[in-house]
């Protein structure tokens, strides 16, 4: 029932804007109704690429030209259907969001303003200067709106038409973004490094972000030029991609109701501030600075706010679980033998540092190898390279016989291999639940389109993973933390809420780096417990630790690196003995304390 509640409201909306259309408002208001929706719909886009993917863009207004010049001109010069020139409109968004994107997502802060800031001068100056195809300042005429039962569209049909368009666009937002399209988004956003490290592909999550946003854009342009049956380069200004920024900003960026608080209340500024255009820009600015001191979360993480102090907040509703269909850490594959990942002399370099030294080794399956070594041995980096995050500069790494030396770490993830981080790389933001949840991405069968019209599939693909999340976090103890936000566990809960992510993957190889970093001694003690409970299960596991008590009780095998190079290798108890191991830690072959103490 909860999840049919939004589309009666999405119902009562279109009905209402049915009823304002046929009420005898004016022209003017008929136009402001419209522009709110045109407005929500861009911004609607802009939220999923600026609140939930994190990527900034000052360029937007290229793209609500891109659609209204095909809308245009795809009705005038090409003899389109309107509704055929509505779609194309759409997928030409689509196109321009994915060359946009290109450059973009490799760049981040300055850079990537500078790219989309770039996007929309370019085609500001295209519009304006080829005047052969897209008429410059004199525009396009005569773009034809499209008609309903042999009616052309009037501005009362225009209202309704465009409430249709957004409350559509908004309940295929949400759907797409309450799973694990949304968490994906959320994941990049919050620690680029462990959404890779979970397989999801950052530049395709960023990609897709842009495209999702260039579409309704888009959209937006192609309505006004069909609305206003005219089109022109005025429109497309810097102006209107800071507009829409601040529409999604001022409304709340990443809350799914922002876009509307936005487009709401800065349309009726913009229209109100009409008689004094020299204002609206200071207007724009002022409430971007208030909005970004003063509310951070904006117009919706406000009322939020204001409604969880009131105790209005209506209780969650309890999202669906299955029965548990199989235990938690149990792996799809029978156990494997032998060795798992093999290095071959490899090497990393940064400058005259070389954390890596030619280093080759073996990972057997099913056993637990610790990584030890003083401090900037290049521990850190070894698990880099295996895991995919750094590339090296010679050698090889073959990961169950295959060659994964150069593969990005979301592709080296999607082949078994899970990681934790030496600074923990929490969604912070996120619940203890969702941050298992994006763990699980890979597994969740739910591809981009079911998830956008939220097909009993895809929810029932949701369901499985959450009570699948739900009994790993149990078995890990973190059960009754499950909605609490990630950065509210107590640190050493935070770390174990890192491997449960890890595990939601189905790893073969789980990395650990320093697992025991700030954990007190019972917790260490804890750890080592879980750690041999998660290999109990078929997990082969390779951790970097100090502890040299949790060293020596977990460990199968231990490797020893030092500046770089394998200095020995071989079980706990030979290791504690070997003299180059001692020197390595002393410098010197005195006992070392914390490996001799080591029992
Ligand atoms: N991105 C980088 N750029 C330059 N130098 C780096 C980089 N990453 C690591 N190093 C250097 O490589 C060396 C090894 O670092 P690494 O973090 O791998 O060591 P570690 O054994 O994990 O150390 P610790 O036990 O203190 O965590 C250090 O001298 C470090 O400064």
């Amino acid at each position: 029932m909860p999840r049919l509640a939004p589309f009666g409201l999405g119902a009562l909306i279109v009905a209402l804007a049915y009823a304002a259309s046929r009420s005898g408002l004016n022209g003017f208001y008929l136009h402001i109704l419209f522009m709110i929706g045109v407005n929500y719909l861009a911004a609607a886009g802009l939220n999923v690429l600026v609140g939930y993917a994190g990527q900034k863009s000052l360029g937007h207004a290229g793209l609500f030209a891109v659609g209204a010049y095909a809308a245009a001109l795809g009705g005038t010069e090409w003899g389109l259907n309107p509704w055929v020139a509505l779609a194309f409109a759409g997928a030409m968004g689509g196109l321009f969001g994915l060359v946009i994107a290109a450059p973009a997502v490799r760049v981040a802060g300055p850079s990537l303003a500078m790219v989309t800031i770039g996007f929309g001068i370019v085609m500001e100056k295209i519009a304006t200067e080829w005047t052969d195809v897209f008429k410059g300042q004199a525009g396009v005429y005569g773009i034809t709106p499209p008609s309903l039962f042999g009616s052309s569209f009037a501005s009362q049909d225009w209202v309704w038409f465009v409430a249709l368009l957004g409350v559509l666009t908004h309940l295929m937002l949400r759907s797409l973004l309450a799973g694990r399209f949304g968490r994906a988004f959320l994941a990049v956003q919050l620690a680029e490094p462990a959404a890779a490290s979970v397989g999801i592909s950052v530049r395709a999550a960023k990609t897709l972000a842009f495209v999702i946003s260039a579409v309704t854009c888009a959209l937006a342009g192609a309505l006004v030029a069909q609305e206003n049956q005219y089109f022109n380069s005025d429109f497309i200004s810097f102006n209107l991609s800071v507009f829409l920024l601040v529409v999604v900003i001022f409304g709340g960026s990443g809350h799914i109701y922002g876009p509307l608080l936005g487009a709401v209340t800065l349309t009726l500024i913009d229209a109100w501030l009409a008689r004094w255009p020299a204002l609206q820009h200071f207007a724009y600015g002022g409430l971007l600075l208030f909005a970004l001191y003063a509310m951070p979360k904006g117009l919706a993480g406000a009322l939020q706010g204001l409604t969880d102090r009131l105790g209005w907040t209506a209780k969650k509703p309890a999202e669906p679980i299955l029965a548990a269909t199989a235990t938690p850490v149990a792996r799809p594959e029978p156990f494997e033998t032998g060795p798992l990942i093999e290095t071959r002399g490899l090497v990393k370099r940064y400058g005259g540092v070389v954390p890596t030294d030619h280093v080759s080794l073996t990972v057997t399956a099913g056993r637990v190898h610790a990584l030890i070594g003083p401090n900037g041995a290049g521990k850190t980096t070894l698990l880099n390279l295996l895991s995919g995050h750094v590339a090296p500069d010679e050698g090889t790494i073959l990961f169950r016989g295959r060659d994964i030396t150069r593969a990005p770490a979301h592709a080296v993830a999607a082949l078994g291999i899970a990681r934790t981080f030496q600074n923990l790389r929490l969604f912070a933001d996120m619940s203890v639940i969702d941050n298992v949840l994006v763990g699980a991405h890979l597994h969740i069968k739910a591809g981009f389109f079911a998830s956008l019209v939220g097909t009993p599939g895809q929810a029932q693909a949701e369901a499985r993973a959450r009570t699948e999340a739900m009994a790993l976090l149990d078995s890990l103890d973190l059960g009754d933390h499950a909605e609490s936000p990630a950065q509210s566990l107590p640190y050493g809960l935070q770390r174990r809420l890192e491997m449960a992510r890890a595990l939601a993957s189905w790893p073969k190889l789980l990395l650990l780096d320093e697992p025991a970093a700030g954990l007190n001694p019972q917790e260490t003690h804890e750890l080592g417990a879980v750690i041999k409970r998660i290999q109990a299960t078929g997990v082969t596991i390779l951790l970097i630790e100090h502890h040299m008590d949790l060293v020596m009780e977990v460990s199968d095998h231990v490797i020893v690196l030092d500046y770089g190079a394998k200095i020995a290798e071989g079980t706990p108890a030979a290791i504690k003995r070997d003299p180059r191991v001692i020197a390595a830690y002393l410098g010197t072959e005195a006992a070392v304390p914390e490996l001799a103490g080591a029992s």
